[in-house]
């Protein structure tokens, strides 16, 4: 099936077993199962499919279209026009960027591009993929992504030691005055008194945000003979070990260091991070390097604190606002050192940028894995396929589960249950918990549920999902044994359906790849989850079979499946009933005065 027809649906990230909690912004990937329908039968299921249907908008068989809104390196765009149409437009105004988006699948942007609600407004649901060609996602609106069910893919590794070799280059050229030198020579002036330097050897460099490009700095700082700490609250102090720095709490990385580099990510804890109040705790004389975002510094606090002489010395690559205004006062001031945002922009990074996340959104729009997620969990590859069948599972059984609510609506509580013999730490369920959410809204309502906003939508129509683990003895070489899913606090359009503690409930199973209903109320059954399915009660009694099976037969409909069961011989028995077509309303009528028949459903699958 071509990408651009594949119908897509996104999973969720690992979370605990608790709640339908909100997404966060970290690191996912997306993805659906392949198509439910008869011509992509469940057996040849061999893998989930990610996020967006790369034909979103743009008809059967239609190249999706990428707009690539500031400078991408050669090579990604080359693989981005393999498969798609490229639009490459820069420098668009914000109206004219949310004019265009409405025609684009996917929207690839560096620093430059606000990403704002308004854009994902605009996209009237078209966009399916943000590629951010860097590290820093703080100029897209994640929230908003993740409510429209946009994927956010970066490119998180590409530019790290680019950005890395930027802070030493701006660490060596600030402390020895290269740039204010370079600009007075230029000038005519030979100024070899006033440019006396600081050493960078046996200087303590306090390294804040430990991660990716913090750790390359302090490695090369290293190098330069400095003694480098570190501060960061979330890493783990044997890596820090591992290269000779310490880690050590905010307030110590300021009292001990001669200079500071920033690494950390712009968001609302560390905005404004270094203040008046924190400039204050510094050594007097301290440098700072900002490679990381303006925002993390209150920069009329800096400029204070350099004019007050506390900070000596500042080299900034990134602003608050970009481009700064001309009379910004740290661009001008003399002991500030700037460059216009360039730690990422070397060849070798630009072009690793642009191949990493044209990779990712590409890979995003065929429905494939996105290891580079932003806003839904990593599920890794091995996991996926393991799971794919139950996957499947989840979303039939939670829209066979929402069918069986009569009226429709109203579906506030459910409860499901994963029983496994696997440990509850090596099952990882937030796939199964996004498709069941998908399964139980999207017959209800005309909303689009995937991986990225699937806790989302359930948390904005008051659906709470409770998730329950069963852990059960004997081999854990199956994911899972069997899914069940309760609706509490609702009637059923089928009696029969409800549990003896007075939940709708339906359950299910994966036999031989194949996902099957096994059991409904509290009558077990056995039937294929493939086509439509039709549920009986009826008096227990020989020939029903053969009567339903012959009503059906006389329209055409073919029947996939037949699965019996009952309470006591002779008694009442459920008769599931999978078919391929769907029944009309007169054969369905025709069913029903069977008179052996107490009640029935047509539930589509
Ligand atoms: N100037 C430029 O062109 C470039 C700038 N950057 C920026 O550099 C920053 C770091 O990038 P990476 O190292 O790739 O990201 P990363 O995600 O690998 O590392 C960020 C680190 O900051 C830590 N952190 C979060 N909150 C913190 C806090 N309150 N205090 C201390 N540490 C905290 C995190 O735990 C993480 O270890 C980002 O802001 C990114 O946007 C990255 C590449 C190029
Ligand atoms: O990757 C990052 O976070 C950067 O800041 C690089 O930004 P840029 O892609 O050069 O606009």
């Amino acid at each position: 099936m071509a990408a651009s027809t594949a119908p897509s649906h996104l999973l969720p990230r690992p979370t605990p077993l608790s709640s339908s909690s909100s997404l966060s912004p970290h690191r996912f990937l997306l993805l659906s199962p392949s198509p439910s329908s008869a011509a992509a039968p469940l057996r040849r299921i061999s893998r989930l499919r990610l996020v967006a249907s790369a034909a979103a908008g743009g008809g059967a068989g239609a190249k999706p279209t990428v707009l690539v809104a500031e400078k991408l390196g050669a090579a990604g765009l080359e693989l981005l026009r393999e498969f798609a149409n490229v639009d490459c437009s820069y420098n668009l105004t914000q109206e004219e960027l949310c004019t265009k988006i409405s025609l684009c699948d996917a929207l690839i942007v560096r620093s430059g591009t606000k990403v704002g609600r308004e854009v994902f407004e605009s996209s009237k649901g078209r966009l399916r993929v943000v590629g951010r060609a860097g590290v820093g996602i703080d100029n897209v609106d994640l929230a908003a992504a993740t409510e429209h069910g946009c994927l956010v893919v970066n490119a998180p590794t590409a530019n790290t030691v680019a950005a890395a070799e930027h802070g030493v280059a701006l660490l060596a050229a600030m402390a020895r005055n290269v740039a204010q030198a370079d600009a007075a020579l230029k000038a005519g002036k030979w100024q070899r008194n006033k440019y006396v330097g600081v050493s960078l050897v046996g200087k303590t460099l306090a390294v804040l945000g430990f991660g990716k490009v913090g750790s390359e700095v302090a490695r090369r700082a290293k190098g330069l003979g400095m003694h480098v700490i570190a501060h960061d609250p979330y890493a783990a102090a044997d890596r820090a070990r591992a290269i000779g720095v310490e880690l050590v709490s905010f307030d110590e990385a300021l009292a001990a260091a001669d200079f500071i580099s920033l690494h950390m990510p712009l968001t609302p804890s560390t905005s404004k991070i270094l203040n008046d109040e924190a400039f204050a705790k510094m050594k007097k004389g301290v440098r700072i390097v900002n490679v990381a975002r303006g925002g993390v510094i209150d920069e009329e606090a800096l400029v204070r604190a350099l004019d007050s002489g506390n900070v000596a010395q500042a080299a900034l690559d990134v602003f608050t606002e970009e481009p700064p205004a001309a009379d910004n006062k740290l661009v001008l001031h003399e002991n500030v050192t700037v460059t216009p945002h360039l730690g990422a922009s070397t060849v070798e990074a630009q072009e690793g940028v642009a191949i990493e996340v044209a990779e990712a959104v590409v890979g995003a729009l065929k429905g494939e894995l996105a290891a580079t997620a932003v806003n839904a969990p990593m599920v890794p590859a091995e996991v996926l396929s393991e799971l794919a069948p139950f996957v499947v599972l989840a979303e039939k059984l939670g829209k066979l589960a929402v069918q069986l609510v009569s009226g429709g609506s109203g579906v506030k509580s459910v409860k499901v249950t994963y029983a496994s013999a696997r440990a509850p730490d090596d099952l990882d369920t937030r796939l199964l918990r996004a498709m069941i959410t998908k399964g139980l809204i999207e017959p209800i309502s005309s909303v689009f549920i995937n991986l990225v906003n699937a806790d989302f939508t359930a948390k904005q129509r008051g659906i709470r999902i409770i998730e329950e683990r069963v852990v059960l003895d004997g081999s854990p070489e199956n994911p899972l044994e069997f899914i069940q899913v309760q609706i509490a606090n609702v009637e059923s359009k089928f009696a029969s359906a409800m549990s003896e503690t007075g939940e709708i409930s339906v359950e299910g199973r994966v036999k031989d790849g194949i996902p099957h209903l096994t059991k409904v109320g509290s009558f077990q059954v056995d039937v294929s989850l493939e086509g439509s399915l039709i549920l009986c009660r009826q008096v227990d009694q020989p020939g029903m079979i053969g009567t339903v099976g012959s009503i059906l037969g006389e329209q055409n409909v073919n029947v996939s499946f037949m699965s019996v069961g009952r309470i006591a011989p002779r008694k009442h028995a459920v008769m599931a009933i999978g078919v391929d077509e769907q029944p009309n309303a007169e054969t369905l009528k025709k069913i029903g005065q069977i008179p052996a028949i107490e009640e029935f459903v047509f539930l589509k699958l």
